[in-house]
């Protein structure tokens, strides 16, 4: 018997079948465009979560304020009046910041205190003006000699007798304060010691000083103990001291000495060992008499302006960008720029030192007279720039520091609030700049071996290229520290409007699809994890791009057939794909696995424990589908420098700092890039850093040096600090043919380096953008600069300028 149907019905059943796959394609397309949407809503959920969690905070937290400040801000106590003399007659200054007052109406009255309030916020206050209205001693433990040479130098200087006990205190010194205080306790003295600052191996290591305390404390001579950046008690905390937690002493052996815990960043888990290793009373509800009084101050600083800048992937540009920044923003500023080892706070203060910046290095090998000396002389502005690890920087107070740089990313989002804190605290404007690049995730991963909880809110700052840098610090401390939105400011989910983010066009902020290539990863990095768990970020990114990783020594390329593993090659530029792994660790899509040698430690990625939700699908499935959205940075433009001797380079350096652009290089670089595919353009203020680095690698900066080059050249004078930098001869482009003529001959521009570029005539702002435009577009830049590389690293030849319009 035949199965064959007759011909009309096998017509019939082919039709079916055809309208069935129709149906079907529309369902998975039906499908998707839900699942795109089930994802959208996800978002809008957790959104709104967001905002409740934030709201219930403010709620309850603003609570504990007002309890906390209801009986002691105000005028009315008995010392109120010579404590406001005081502020203003010794410690200059005209009135309270913050909570200041309450804080230091319950330190008077003898209260237990924990204290929030931000980086320069002015905690050292709120301890030392009741330390000096008081008739004892306020012992202060401090964790840096740093930070207490600091203070001391600070009260010195306002003739407030303050001393130290630490480990370079000498042995006369040691004495002298001792008698002191044995008079003091004999009530034998004219002027009594203020404060002594100790470090807490004082109190843990030194039976002497202990005993010393107990007496002074016997005696009613002990007026408070003051925990300086008491965070670092806990464990929980991101600045952990095992020496701190020795601390549950004091109570003990002054049980009546009231105790005051002081901190920038106080999560509840910090909050509660607070409590319990220094054994303060619990704290108060409403107006309780007894109870340790919880004081926050808002966290937000308008006037420190945050931005993240991206960082080059090889490490002599990537320290090239931070001179070049500081000469271009700060060039004559106080400033700190923070690197993750000591052999980068070194290599770092040398290029600074050749550019003519006057730079000095901190980290945990110096000697103590060291780094005493080197903070000394930051103190008094004989060095302006201190390339440091995070040894330094905790505690200091220096009022005119206009910059913080993160040469790196800091190990958690609470240390990189610190420590960028240090920027600005006379209230004046300061820019908080991290250079990032996603292999420093890796990097840092690989030194923490793990700490994920602490490092992902500062990976999720450094990659968020969208909200406001103000808000995520106050979604993060409110969340994290479950401190009230109102720390962050009666505004406080209003945009800070001067951040990088802020500032950023809405077209940049626009998220992009990466369903597709999240998937892909996904599949690859289960396929090879499972034969080999040892990839790095950087190799699983040569694999998903090249279909191959570079070999080892002696061993051919690895290779991964990527059509079969994941349809084929992932699209996605170099730096965006890194960027996008480390998004993908962040969510769980990938993890890490360690590997230590006796050097070092690598971080290796692989699939994580959310991979499944990708790898399950099919590609049909994540294509386009709208499941992961992700901003990423654009890539960067950078143009390869000609390798080989004596290949030399166009650049052609833009007039526009002070126009169209409005003094941001990289609008304007990437604007002019755009133009001329021949041609690289720099921003002028980066070619005055390329200049000054130049001169000072040549010559030295030594009196009478001078550089003059052959024809075609830029000649670059040092005559008693004034540099020259004179065009010689002008080099035409081709499109500048027809305008060259009417254009001086020797281009004519001659600038001092050493002080201000001389302003150039420039139209009204209204007209500026279109003849930045009009004459880029002409090709008349006003200086081009040649460029060869030799030994020294890139070398100007050449600067010519063109007209100046308004001339
Ligand atoms: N009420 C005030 N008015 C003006 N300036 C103040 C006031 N209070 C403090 N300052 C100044 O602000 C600066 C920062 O103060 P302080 O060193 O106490 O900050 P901090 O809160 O201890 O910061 P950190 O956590 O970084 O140690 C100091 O130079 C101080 O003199």
């Amino acid at each position: 018997m035949s199965s064959a149907l007759p011909m009309g019905a096998h017509a019939r059943t082919m039709k079916e079948m055809s309208e069935n796959r129709i149906e079907i394609a529309q369902m998975d397309a039906e499908m998707a465009r839900l699942q795109a949407e089930i994802a959208k809503i996800q978002r809008r959920k957790e959104e709104k979560q967001r905002r409740n969690r934030d709201i219930e905070a403010q709620q309850q937290v603003k609570g504990d304020f007002s309890a906390a400040t209801l009986n002691y801000d105000s005028e009315e106590c008995p010392w109120s009046r010579s404590m406001r003399t005081a502020m203003r007659e010794t410690f200059k200054i005209k009135d309270y910041r913050l909570c200041q007052r309450a804080v230091c109406n319950a330190n008077l009255d003898g209260r237990d205190i924990v204290c929030v309030m931000p980086t320069g916020g002015g905690k050292s206050l709120t301890y030392q003006l009741p330390a000096f209205c008081g008739t004892g001693v306020t012992v202060v433990i401090s964790p840096l000699i740093s930070l207490i040479s600091d203070q001391i130098m600070h009260l010195n200087e306002l003739n407030v007798l303050a001393a130290k006990m630490t480990g370079s205190t000498s042995a006369s010194e040691i004495k002298q304060i001792k008698t002191r205080l044995t008079n003091l306790i004999e009530n034998n003295v004219d002027r009594h010691l203020a404060l002594l600052y100790v470090t807490p191996e004082k109190i843990s290591k030194s039976k002497d000083f202990r005993s010393l305390l107990q007496r002074l404390a016997d005696n009613r001579k002990l007026d408070r103990i003051v925990v300086d950046e008491a965070h670092c008690v806990s464990q929980m905390g991101h600045d952990f001291r095992p020496d701190y937690r020795e601390l549950h002493l004091l109570r003990k052996l002054c049980p009546s000495v009231p105790i005051m815990a002081l901190t920038a960043t106080c999560p509840p888990k910090v909050r509660d060992d607070l409590v319990k290793v220094l054994g303060l009373k619990p704290f108060c509800k409403d107006n309780e008499l007894d109870g340790t009084l919880y004081f926050t101050a808002p966290l937000y600083r308008p006037n420190l302006h945050y931005s993240v800048l991206p960082k080059s992937p090889q490490s002599k540009k990537a320290t090239d960008t931070v001179v070049n920044w500081i000469l271009k923003h700060h060039r004559y500023d106080c400033g700190i720029v923070y690197c993750t080892s000591r052999k980068q706070t070194e290599e770092l203060a040398r290029d600074l030192q050749a550019a003519g910046i006057r730079t000095g290095f901190y980290h945990a090998d110096k000697k103590d007279g060291e780094k005493e000396h080197l903070h000394e002389q930051w103190h008094r502005g004989e060095i302006q720039v201190v390339c440091a690890t995070i040894a330094f920087g905790m505690g200091i107070d220096k009022r005119d520091v206009r910059f913080v740089i993160h040469h790196s990313i800091s190990k958690s989002l609470d240390g990189y609030y610190q420590e960028s804190g240090r920027a600005g605290r006379d209230g004046k404007d300061a820019d908080c700049v991290i250079f990032y690049r996603p292999q420093d995730a890796w990097t840092l991963a690989g030194m923490l071996m793990g700490g994920e909880e602490k490092m992902f809110p500062m990976l999720n700052f450094v990659q968020d290229v969208v909200e406001c840098r103000k808000l995520q610090f106050a979604h993060y401390f409110s969340h994290s520290a479950e401190l009230a939105l109102s720390a962050w400011g009666d505004d406080a989910m209003d945009p800070c409007g001067h951040c990088d983010n802020c500032m950023r066009n809405d077209s940049e902020k626009e998220g992009r699809d990466v369903s597709l290539e999240a998937w892909q990863l996904v599949k690859l990095m289960k396929k090879v994890c499972v034969s080999k768990s040892r990839y790095t970020a950087q190799q699983i990114s040569d694999l998903a791009r090249k279909g191959k990783v570079a070999p080892k020594k002696n061993a051919p390329a690895e290779t991964v057939d990527m059509d079969r593993v994941c349809g084929g090659l992932v699209k996605m530029d170099a730096e965006q794909l890194e960027f996008l792994l480390v998004w993908m660790w962040t969510k769980g899509y990938a993890s890490v696995k360690y590997q230590q040698t006796a050097y070092t430690t690598t971080a290796y990625i692989c699939a994580g424990p959310m991979a499944f939700q990708l790898s399950e699908l099919r590609k049909e499935e994540v294509s386009g589908s709208g499941r992961t959205m992700v901003t990423l940075p654009k890539p960067s433009k950078e143009k390869k420098t000609p390798k080989g001797k004596g290949k030399s380079k166009e650049i052609v350096v833009s007039d526009d700092e002070d126009d169209m652009f409005e003094d941001d290089d990289e609008v304007e670089a990437e604007y002019l890039n755009g133009l001329d595919d021949e041609v690289q353009y720099i921003p002028y203020g980066i070619a005055l850093g390329l200049i000054q680095k130049q001169r000072s690698d040549v010559g030295g900066g030594g009196k009478g040096k001078q550089r003059e080059v052959e024809e075609d050249v830029i000649m670059v004078h040092d005559d008693d600090d004034d540099v020259e930098v004179a065009p010689v001869q002008r080099r035409k482009r081709k499109s500048d043919a027809a305008t060259d003529s009417d254009e001086p001959s020797n281009g004519g521009w001659v600038s001092n380096l050493r002080g201000d570029v001389p302003a150039r005539k420039g139209p009204a702002s209204a007209t500026r953008a279109s003849r930045g435009k009009k004459r880029a577009k002409a090709g008349k830049p006003v200086a081009k600069v040649a460029k060869t590389t030799n030994r020294l690293g890139p070398e100007v030849i050449e600067i010519m300028d063109s007209d100046d319009d308004d001339a």
